[in-house]
């Protein structure tokens, strides 16, 4: 069976120090890759030393989203007439992906804007989706698309798994897959089990937190002993992304890789 490999969700885990020193503080902690969804505050250059200088594998990155607050805060994939920041976006993370040998860019889908209908923002995602796929291809950066819990993202673009994976299916599966993290499949849908068997063939890239309140797993809801017995059955050979909040600091509560995932 293969290896479970996990990543430190710079963004969400060591946030006890700077940014600029949770490269260090993963490696320390025995992580070999990191993902954070943002890179672009920081010089390629700046950021590819502090990986090097760490040992770590940089394993994912975002398309840019808006900032907390704005329409396009969970991205600008499914945004009518914004083609042109869309695009520049995903020129801007393969720039990065490139730069920071990242071998996935999450392509964030966002809201559907006030006064435009779900079908319309849909269609729109779609054909954002085909474009950056086509313009990704040949690079060595494959894609991935998530689908976010309608209670932390009120009007996100993708409804399901299944709706990420038709999306993926339809613009081209060998390049363009599931991000899926459990903590949103748990919040809309559940069944985690049946549903990443049934999609584990188109899934890139793993996320982890427990509902209800984003913490390590093992400290909510979800059956982790199964859902982990699960993936590795399948084969899994891609990361698994840890983007929880840790609930009473970040090396404190990394005892449930010793024991759910173990
Ligand atoms: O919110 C999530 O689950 C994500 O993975 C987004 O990429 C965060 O930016
Ligand atoms: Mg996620």
């Amino acid at each position: 069976m293969t290896e479970m490999r996990f990543a430190a969700n710079l963004k969400w885990l060591f946030t006890e120090v700077e940014f600029e020193a949770r490269f260090d503080a993963a490696a320390a902690a025995g992580f070999s890759g990191v993902e954070y969804a943002s890179p672009y505050a920081h010089e390629p250059a700046e950021l590819r030393r502090r990986l090097g200088d760490a040992g770590l594998t940089q394993v994912l990155i975002n398309t840019p989203m808006g900032a907390p607050g704005t329409p396009t805060r969970a991205g600008l994939a499914c945004v009518p007439g914004l083609e042109s920041e869309f695009r520049a976006g995903v020129e801007r993370g393969l720039e990065y992906a490139d730069a920071l040998g990242c071998g996935l860019l999450h392509v964030v889908g966002g809201v559907v804007p006030p006064g435009v209908g779900r079908d319309e923002a849909f269609a729109r995602y779609v054909a954002n989706i085909a474009w950056a796929a086509e313009r990704a291809d040949g690079t060595g950066v494959r894609l991935v698309l998530e689908a976010q819990n309608k209670r932390d993202v009120p009007g996100f673009v993708l409804d399901s798994q299944a709706q990420a994976a038709a999306v993926a299916e339809a613009v081209g599966a060998d390049r363009v897959g599931l991000l899926l993290d459990f903590y949103h499949l748990q919040v809309d849908e559940g069944d985690l089990i049946r549903t990443y068997r049934r999609f584990a063939d188109r899934v890139f890239h793993l996320q982890v937190a427990d509902p209800p309140y984003r913490h390590e797993p093992g400290t909510g809801e979800i059956g982790w002993r199964g859902v982990f017995a699960a993936v590795r059955a399948s084969g899994y050979d891609g990361w698994i992304g840890c983007e929880y909040a840790p609930a009473a600091g970040t090396v404190a509560g990394l005892g449930w890789m010793r024991t759910v995932a173990e």
